[in-house]
């Protein structure tokens, strides 16, 4: 059966069935009553299907979901609202600048750094910055020396959480070994740095208020790599790029900063920076079709690729048909509507923040303009964007930060 994700409707829904027929309602909040957890929630719930059988066609983007209904009619919480629960709560700290609480720490236990191997150790991680990512390098080279220090650290703690289940040593890697990185960083963000690379994280997250839950989040999505390499269907992908990139977006916004004059909720913000880690995700994942397989990896919703008549046989063999063209589109269409979601949420970062994010935001886009231009072949061609291309996004990028937040536009009009 096709799993419907609803764009729910109205309050006081008690059942799975009387959800359902809710959902087909329209839009709006609703209180969900569990059955078997016996308590109330209330579910934002903004989005509906991604059409699974019917329910794309004339709407504008049903993308994710907040409230499911299993085959037998209850109503279950998806991955959206679990994320969005996570999202809340990073809000509220934000709200209120609250500093992760560093536990004293004796000083035998302490990493003494003099000024310059804490330089030193920042510019390491922007020569690994560089050296991996020279997209997001460039974005951070627009920001100013704190930030852009401060991402480096951040983008150095991510690359090798992720080397951890994908680098040479991975096939070495088992869940204790991702239980001992959890335990150092709960160390460095109790002042207990492990290394240099970790220091700098450490003095990061004592300049902004950074939370630890992504990270820990991030730790359980690699977690999720290592047992896991099928996605029944687009909420167990959600999740997936909650953990390993959706948290990205959590952990930045403390350091990109909310511009003083915008009216956007904090949580909004924080939705935005959200959506834009999981549009990245999405678009890597779609980029690296073809690689991934190889690895015997199949990031895709299972339950769409059998409705499009496609099996893991057709990902393996790597043959470019209609059937994988149309199931293409459909997956760009989605990648394209978690981009848009984030557009709004640039606009409302501090005026220094914009120029970088937007520019990372439409360069990574590009990924997926290149990945039609290769004509869907994703199996065997990495879709690639050029050199000239990555520069004129940057005056592009650099015209839509002068934008007015998005918050004040229908204020001053
Ligand atoms: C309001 C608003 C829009 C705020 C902006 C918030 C913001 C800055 C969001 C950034 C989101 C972002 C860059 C997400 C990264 C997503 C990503 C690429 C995740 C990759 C995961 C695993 O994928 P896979 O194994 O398939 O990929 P590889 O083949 O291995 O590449 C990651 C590799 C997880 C680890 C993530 C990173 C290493 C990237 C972290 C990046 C930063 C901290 C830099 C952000 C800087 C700028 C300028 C946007
Ligand atoms: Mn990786």
């Amino acid at each position: 059966m096709a799993i419907t994700f609803l764009r729910a409707a109205s309050s006081g829904l008690h059942d799975g069935a009387a959800a359902r027929d809710a959902a087909a309602a329209g839009a709006g909040h609703c209180y969900v009553s569990l059955p078997k957890k016996r308590r109330w929630i209330l579910c934002s719930l903004k989005y509906a299907c991604l059409g699974v059988d019917s329910g794309e066609a004339g709407r504008t983007l049903p993308v994710y979901s907040s409230l499911a209904v299993s085959p037998a009619g209850e109503a279950v919480i998806s991955s959206e609202q679990k994320v969005y629960d996570v999202v809340l709560k990073q809000a509220a700290l934000l709200k209120r600048q609250l500093r992760p609480q560093i536990v004293p720490v004796s000083p035998t236990d302490q990493l003494e750094l003099p000024r310059d191997s804490l330089k030193q150790a920042y510019d390491r991680c922007g020569e690994i910055c560089e050296e991996y990512a020279k997209t997001f390098y460039l974005g951070t080279m627009l920001m100013t020396e704190e930030r852009r220090r401060a991402i480096w650290a951040i983008y150095v703690w991510c690359r090798r959480t992720d080397e951890l289940v994908d680098g040479p040593n991975a096939s070495h890697i088992t869940p204790s070994a991702l239980d001992r990185w959890e335990k150092r960083l709960e160390d460095l963000f109790a002042g207990r740095p492990y290394d240099m690379l970790d220091a700098a994280l450490s003095d990061t997250i004592r300049k902004f208020p950074i939370d630890i839950q992504p990270f820990r989040d991030m730790v359980e999505g690699m977690r999720s790599d290592l047992r896991k390499t099928r996605y029944e269907n687009f909420d167990e992908l959600y999740m997936y790029c909650y953990y390993v990139a959706g948290t990205v977006g959590l952990m930045s916004v403390p350091v990109m900063g909310i511009a003083p004059d915008s009216k956007a909720t904090t949580e909004g913000v924080y939705s935005a920076a959200l959506s834009l880690g999981i549009a990245n995700q999405l678009t890597n994942i779609l980029r690296d079709v073809g690689e991934d397989a190889r690895r015997g990896r199949i990031y895709l919703p299972q339950d769409e690729l059998a409705e499009a008549g496609l099996s893991d046989e057709d990902i393996f063999n790597g043959i470019v048909t209609n059937r994988w063209r149309s199931f293409m589109k459909r997956q760009i269409k989605r990648a394209r509507m978690f981009f848009e979601e984030a557009e709004r949420g640039v606009t409302e970062l501090s005026q220094a923040s914009r120029w970088p994010v937007w520019a990372s935001l439409l360069l990574y886009r590009q990924i997926l303009d290149e990945i039609e231009a290769n004509d869907y072949n994703n199996f065997t061609r990495r879709a690639y964007v050029g050199k000239a291309k990555k520069l004129l996004a940057l005056p592009v990028a650099y015209g839509r930060s002068l934008l007015m937040p998005y918050s004040l536009r229908n204020i001053q009009n």
